[in-house]
């Protein structure tokens, strides 16, 4: 490559920074002089004031996030004829254009830049090569080119583009968080990032094949491409723990999306910040189908038709109701086909209508004149009267989701009569003190019941309904504004009407629809989906009325109790058949020498995987120490502290079984005091003690996997936790045992 080429890319890109800086000090100085304009005129004048003050400091704030990597790539276009000049196209993190709107820099997100990702030498898509720019701060550092001659046509080794630039990414240290991978996304990839929007997609690839980093793409691609849409309907993204969000919560923001619901399995149900797991037969119970079934039954148990006829006071007059009164207007509420919560207002109306009606005759019939104006206050007498109202409640009584699952739980009998055909361990595993913590698994209960309880506070449903009004309004005044200010492109009406807002201060779509049960998004992103359980996916098939889905994941590596092994029989029931299946089959993560041993121990146990081609191999090979029992934890440590030798600075987690985790944080405690972390809190720390669940989907440049037999032993499917435990490295693993090795782990010579 000539030094001119390269300095002549120096020049272009710091051309594009200079355009940037221009950018944001033109949107620093809008700021100001919003911030200096005069408070004065009405609150919808002071109210857009606020509202563009915050636009413009998102503005600024965004411009500064996107600085580094601003520019990879280039592309030459096939000139349009002979003799007319090469045609050059750059690609980086946001679009650029010149003061004259010409484009300087294309969002890698746009369809011209399809090719940047896409392109080989056998379907060049109108492009004649490609170039990688990598850079160091705002420099470019290096260019590699790729040039589509139909000639060198690809052979049957794994093709990658952009090789250098990938493979310098690959190889660096981890830092704890996910960081974006624009600039070296790979062809297979990008085909998913850039499939469409409708119907449900399901990603399915091994470890290490991108399946995360390609969801979370996507979901910043859906957002750019379906900006009107999703905006306002707003993106979930759902990961199975905390630990797992935090790890992700960086990409997003880093590509300039910031409008996206994050949440773990334990918070799908607002209010609820679930982290205890049942145990596994509890679990496997609570995801199943069945409790949909019993959770309806549970819900009409409370509708209590009377068997004898009741003895009401009202007002000095006594009425002897027969439980057919009652009945009738119970009917009346199941006709109207609403759930428990509201069908309840349709009863009491006609229960009272019915009393009423009545106590008139009996009135009538006591020698009294009772004409059209006294029913009124014959209602108000049956509504206040405190018989009546015990009657009216223990017929059917407004329940809300806690209270309704705290009594499956907690009132045996009760579960008892709701469940003639479980046997009674199997009863006896959803036994527990009332108001114990809520589990994961209960997230999922808690929504089925609200959705046959309905909204409890009739006058809650009324506010959130006039919310809906006047954000409404609040978005049709922000359009009007944003034509009168002539900002048009630069501003968004939704968030402009943010600012609006005065109640809820600064809520976006994702604030509020994160907030709302019955929210339909319009999008949903599912990683490590293989995870969720039916109750589970019924609750997100309610989240996503059009099944607008990503779902990504890896039915090998399934561990809870209620997962699923097969796509088909996971989804059969909440999407339908009307999925798509592609896979990924590169891994991205781990060196080839630690998948084969992680292959073979999957292969050994039956684990069905599907097999990944590993892109390089890292220069340490597996150590695999076998030690005495009493030996044991301080082999981890030396384990831990070669590893530090090699690295330094590098991130490190020591996987282990539960039964194990005392031990061996005592033990590296001890060696590193301040270093070490436990648990999905502990990931701040350099070095980092988990189960192999919580070290789900995460990475980490070295790895220790203390007892493997144990995790074998001990877990649910635990040749798959092992498997998920010894493909979290991006460089070294080291296995630590002194109960035997499992089939497939070399014994060491
Ligand atoms: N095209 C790419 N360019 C650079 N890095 C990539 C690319 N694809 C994947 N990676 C990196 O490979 C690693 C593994 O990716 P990711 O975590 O998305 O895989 P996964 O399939 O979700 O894995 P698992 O199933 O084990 O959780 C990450 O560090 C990711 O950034």
């Amino acid at each position: 490559m000539s030094s001119s080429e390269l300095a002549r890319e120096r020049d272009y890109v710091h051309g594009l920074y200079r355009r940037l800086d221009s950018l944001r000090d033109a949107a620093q100085q809008q700021l100001e002089a919003v911030r200096r304009s005069a408070p004065g005129g009405t609150h919808q004048n002071r109210s857009e004031r606020d509202a563009f003050a915050r636009i413009y400091e998102d503005r600024v704030g965004q411009l500064r996030e996107i600085d580094e990597r601003l520019a990879f790539g280039r592309l030459e276009l096939e000139p349009e004829s002979d003799d007319s000049e090469r045609v050059l196209r750059y690609i980086g993190r946001i679009g650029l254009r010149d003061e004259e709107q010409l484009p300087l820099l294309l969002d890698w997100r746009v369809p011209q830049a399809r090719a940047f990702y896409q392109a080989t030498a056998a379907t060049p898509l109108g492009a004649r090569a490609r170039r990688h720019l990598q850079s160091s701060g705002r420099n470019i550092v290096r260019i590699d080119d790729e040039v589509f001659d139909s000639e060198i046509l690809e052979s049957d080794a794994v093709s990658l583009q952009g090789e250098a630039a990938l493979m310098a990414s690959l190889t660096a240290e981890r830092t704890g968080r996910m960081g974006d991978i624009v600039a070296t996304i790979q062809a297979e990839q990008d085909a998913i990032i850039r499939s469409e929007l409708s119907g449900a997609l399901v990603v399915q690839g091994g470890p290490g094949t991108g399946k995360t980093a390609v969801a979370l793409h996507r979901a910043a691609y859906l957002l750019y491409s379906h900006r009107e849409r999703l905006s306002t309907s707003g993106v979930l993204i759902v990961g199975p723990s905390r630990s797992f969000l935090r790890y992700i919560e960086a990409v997003l923001p880093s590509l300039g999306e910031t409008g996206v619901v994050l949440a773990s399995l334990g918070q799908l149900f607002p209010g609820v910040d679930a982290r205890r797991e049942d145990i596994d037969a509890v679990a496997s119970l609570k995801g199943s189908l069945e409790m949909a079934a019993l959770i309806r039954r549970a819900v009409r148990a409370r509708q209590v038709v009377p068997t004898a006829t009741q003895r009401m006071e009202i007002n000095g007059e006594i009425l002897d109701v027969p439980a057919e009164l009652i009945r009738s207007a119970m009917q009346k509420a199941w006709d109207s086909h609403k759930p428990h919560n509201l069908a309840r207002v349709t009863f009491n109306k006609a229960a009272i209508a019915a009393l009423s009606r009545m106590l008139a005759d009996q009135l009538r019939s006591h020698g009294n004149t009772i004409d059209d104006s006294d029913q009124k206050w014959l209602r108000e007498d049956i509504r206040t009267a405190h018989d009546v109202k015990v009657a009216l409640n223990s017929a059917w009584m407004p329940l809300s989701p806690h209270k309704l699952l705290n009594d499956l739980y907690a009132r045996p009998t009760w579960l008892h009569s709701l469940t003639p055909r479980w046997s009674p361990e199997e009863r006896r595993l959803l036994l527990r003190e009332r108001d114990a913590p809520v589990t994961i698994s209960d997230v999922a209960l808690l929504d089925e019941a609200a959705e046959w309880l309905g909204e409890v506070d009739v006058a809650h449903t009324a506010a959130e309904h006039e919310h809906a009004q006047q954000r409404k309004r609040d978005l049709e005044n922000a359009a009007a504004a944003i034509q009168n200010m002539g900002v048009e492109g630069m501003i968004d009406a939704e968030t402009l009407a943010d600012g609006f807002e005065v109640k809820v201060d600064r809520a976006s779509t994702a604030d509020i629809a994160a907030a709302d049960r019955s929210w339909a998004y319009g999008h949903i992103v599912v990683d490590e989906a293989q995870e969720l359980s039916p109750m589970q996916w019924r609750l997100l098939g309610r989240r996503n009325p059009l099944k607008s889905f990503t779902i990504v994941g890896d039915v090998a590596q399934a561990s809870a109790a209620a997962a699923a092994t097969r796509w088909d029989t996971a989804l059969a029931a909440h999407v339908g058949s009307a999925w798509r299946l592609e896979e990924l089959t590169v891994n991205y993560r781990t060196p080839s020498q630690i998948v084969a041993v992680a292959e073979a121990v999957a292969l050994a146990h039956e684990v069905s995987i599907t097999p990944s081609r590993a892109v390089r191999e890292s220069p340490w090979p597996v150590a695999v120490t076998v030690a005495t029992a009493e030996r044991r934890s301080a082999s981890v440590v030396e384990a831990v502290r070669t590893d530090r030798e090699i690295s330094a600075d590098g991130t490190i987690a020591v996987i282990v079984s539960e039964s194990l985790t005392a031990e061996t944080v005592g033990a590296l405690t001890s060696e590193f005091p301040g270093q070490v972390g436990e648990g999905a809190a502990g990931l701040n720390k350099s070095i980092a003690v988990l189960t192999p669940r919580e070290s789900k989907g995460l990475e980490f440049d070295s790895v220790v996997v203390v007892e493997p037999q144990r995790i074998v032993d001990e877990i649910a499917r635990g040749a798959a936790a092992l498997y998920v435990a010894m493909t979290r490295p991006t460089q070294r693993l080291s296995v630590v045992a002194s109960e035997g090795l499992p089939e497939g782990i070399p014994v060491p010579k």
